[in-house]
């Protein structure tokens, strides 16, 4: 079928659960059994959930409730797989035992906090994620169809063109969801979907993911204390109490259940609070009996108890169960790494674009600094009585080069992360496909900042005007600049903004003190400890190579002012030589520079793959982290 056909198609089926065009996959049942999981800080642990039994079944809307503290986010976090370490017990999909890596791609994980990416609309969000994750194998014509269906399933059509920071929490809430549906997982997991709504928004919310799990999916989320109205829109509800269950089955179980034990729900009472204030001990010591009764999730008693009928629309679970159909299913990414990497460039471009208030403030800071700098030192280039200050500028420009593009990454990055952790565990794209778009879309601005700056300070300081010295300081210049902002992604790819902004200028002063270390003892080398631990400071690299720039041969004397009668630095040869830079060659220190921007890169990449999935070196030194952390608080986390 042509596209065009299969755009008229899909345009009647607009609005129904069942998206037409999306790549069609098989149900998956989750299961599992004697679930625990434990924590350990120091030498103590916490048991937070007790052998628990339970299954999410497809096409089912499934809520996981309990009081405060129960396990409901520990119990998702380690059914979507998010959380690993300390956990025991079987984990099965469609009855088979779960494999981890393969679960991994089929379900997706909608965390509490909405994180969207800033500056683009509602539309253009929807139309990048088609693209990452459906591919170019998919047309734009049909890909348009898939935002439409998806849009209008989640009631989003009005605020399509709305930038995704002025939506409302429910259409935040909403458009995380629609996001994650356009690949059609067929688990989808939501922690507390429902807060921060209002009861209107809450129940729209919970319809639509009724409907979304009508279509074959199974979608569990954990919620708080839902109303009564939304509390009976739940096919299947999971009460958790201290990390066991202590209720399985519909809704509208809940009251014969509790009848059971002799428990009546006041006629004018929620259910769904009254389960959860009898679960957490407030009418008394009623939650061994609440567990024992329903087997700590085992029993299936209440399972089907006044059930909606629930119809699949795909493929018969007893056929997914004989045939395999969930393992043979390709769960591959939609698009290839180069296709990833040139969606997330223009997502990356566009919001670099967008954000007009941070790029004059850019603008305005660099002009601000660029004079500042520029009347300090003015005129200086030439005077030859002045050739130390001029030495001060050089240093000045490094540390300018140095402050102004590492302290927005340390302030952003570390948000960023959150963000690319969500897209990142739900499969949108590969690690390095987002790394060099990071890094690709970054160097532009990074480049244009810093020529602003040096085309105030370098004519007004009166620098050499020969084109090969103006190209090798700009050169010099820019790639202070970016290994600065490299230095700053490596800082706050693990650390939160508070602690990136303390140890990034932290880390920045000792780099700045060897970069001028031994300077005025001519060319008397350093002990050899300091002279290895200056090579390890690119400032080191980056002020020899300015000096190289503007004082490397063929230079002639400067000019002595009338007024003054000696100057001892007129020769710039014996200015460089007490200086300790006489050997120094601007390609050497331009090389140097070059393979620390490399390195950098490598390893802000190394640390944002550690910081997404550890490994174990990492996985134990997060583990010794967090047993300092407690001995010096003093308490227990
Ligand atoms: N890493 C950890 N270290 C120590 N205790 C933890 C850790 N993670 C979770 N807990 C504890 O486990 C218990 C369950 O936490 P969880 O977040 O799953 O509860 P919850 O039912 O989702 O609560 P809420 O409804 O308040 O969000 C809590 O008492 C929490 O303090």
């Amino acid at each position: 079928m042509s596209d065009g056909m299969e755009v008229v198609g899909a345009t009647r089926v607009l609005g129904r659960a069942h998206l037409s065009h999306l790549p069609q996959r098989p149900p998956v049942n989750l299961s599992f059994q004697d679930l625990s999981y434990t924590v350990t800080n120091g030498k103590r642990s916490k048991i937070i959930l007790r052998s628990i039994n339970g299954e999410f079944r497809s096409g089912q809307l499934t809520a996981i409730l309990g009081p405060s503290g129960a396990g409901k986010s520990t119990l998702l976090n380690i059914l979507a797989g998010y959380r690993v370490t300390g956990a025991s017990g079987m984990i099965c999909t469609n009855g088979e035992p779960r494999n981890l890596k393969q679960f991994r791609k089929l379900s997706r994980y909608i965390m509490q906090e909405d994180l969207l990416q800033p500056y683009i609309t509602v539309h253009e969000a929807m139309l990048i994620a088609a693209d990452l994750k459906l591919g170019t194998g998919i047309s734009r014509q049909k890909k348009l169809v898939i935002v439409e269906e998806i849009v209008q399933l989640l009631r989003l059509s009005k605020a399509k063109n709305t930038a995704t920071e002025k939506l409302s929490g429910g259409e935040r809430k909403r458009l995380s969801i629609a996001l994650e549906l356009l690949n059609n997982p067929p688990v989808i997991f939501l922690d507390e979907p429902t807060t921060g709504l209002d009861d209107v928004a809450s129940s729209t919310c919970v319809s639509l993911l009724k409907r979304v799990a009508r279509g074959g999916r199974t979608v569990v989320c954990s919620l708080h204390t839902p109303s009564a109205r939304l509390f009976a829109e739940f096919d299947h509800v999971y009460v958790v109490t201290d990390g066991r269950c202590a209720y399985q089955g519909t809704s509208g179980g809940v009251v014969p259940f509790l009848n059971e034990l002799q428990l009546p729900c006041p006629t004018t009472y929620n259910p769904a609070d009254f389960i959860i204030e009898v679960s957490s001990g407030e009418y008394g010591p009623h939650a061994d009996r609440m567990v024992a009764a329903v087997e700590n999730g085992r029993c299936q008693r209440w399972r089907d108890y006044a059930a909606d009928e629930v119809v699949y629309e795909d493929l018969e679970l007893e056929q997914l169960n004989a045939g395999g159909v969930v393992e043979k299913h390709s769960y591959k990414h939609g698009s290839t790494a180069c296709e990833q990497f040139l969606v997330l460039l223009r997502r990356m471009l566009l919001q670099t674009v967008r954000n007009k208030g941070y790029l004059w403030l850019r603008v305005g800071l660099h002009l601000f600094l660029g004079f500042i700098i520029a009347l300090l030192f003015f005129k200086m280039g030439y005077d030859a009585s002045k050739t130390i200050f001029n030495f001060g500028f050089c240093y000045a420009c490094i540390i300018a080069m140095l402050y102004i593009p590492m302290m927005p990454v340390l302030l952003a990055f570390p948000k960023e992360v959150q963000l690319v952790k969500r897209e990142y565990f739900n499969r949108w794209y590969g690690l390095k496909p987002y790394y060099a778009a990071l890094v690709v879309s970054r160097t532009p601005a990074t480049i244009f900042f810093s020529l602003i700056y040096l085309c105030i300070t370098y004519p007004l300081t009166s620098q050499p005007m020969e084109l090969p010295r103006v190209a090798m300081f700009t050169a010099i210049c820019i790639m202070v600049a970016l290994i600065s902002e490299s230095m700053g992604t490596v800082i706050s790819s693990m650390l939160s903004v508070v602690n990136s902004v303390f140890l990034g200028p932290a880390l920045s002063v000792p780099l700045m003190l060897l970069a001028v270390y031994g300077i005025g003892y001519g060319d008397v080398p350093p002990p050899f400890i300091w002279k290895l631990a200056r090579s390890c400071s690119f400032l080191r690299y980056g002020i020899e190579g300015l000096v190289a720039a503007i004082y490397g041969p063929p230079r002639d004397d400067l000019i002595c002012p009338d007024h003054v009668d000696y100057c001892e630095y007129k020769n710039v040869n014996y200015f460089v030589k007490l200086m300790g830079m006489s050997g120094v060659s601007f390609w050497a220190d331009f090389g140097v520079l070059t393979m620390m921007l490399l390195a950098m890169n490598l390893a802000g990449y190394y640390l944002l793959r550690q910081r997404l999935s550890p490994n174990y070196a990492f996985r134990a030194i997060k583990v010794i982290g967090n047993f300092i952390k407690t001995k010096m608080s003093g308490t227990y986390h």
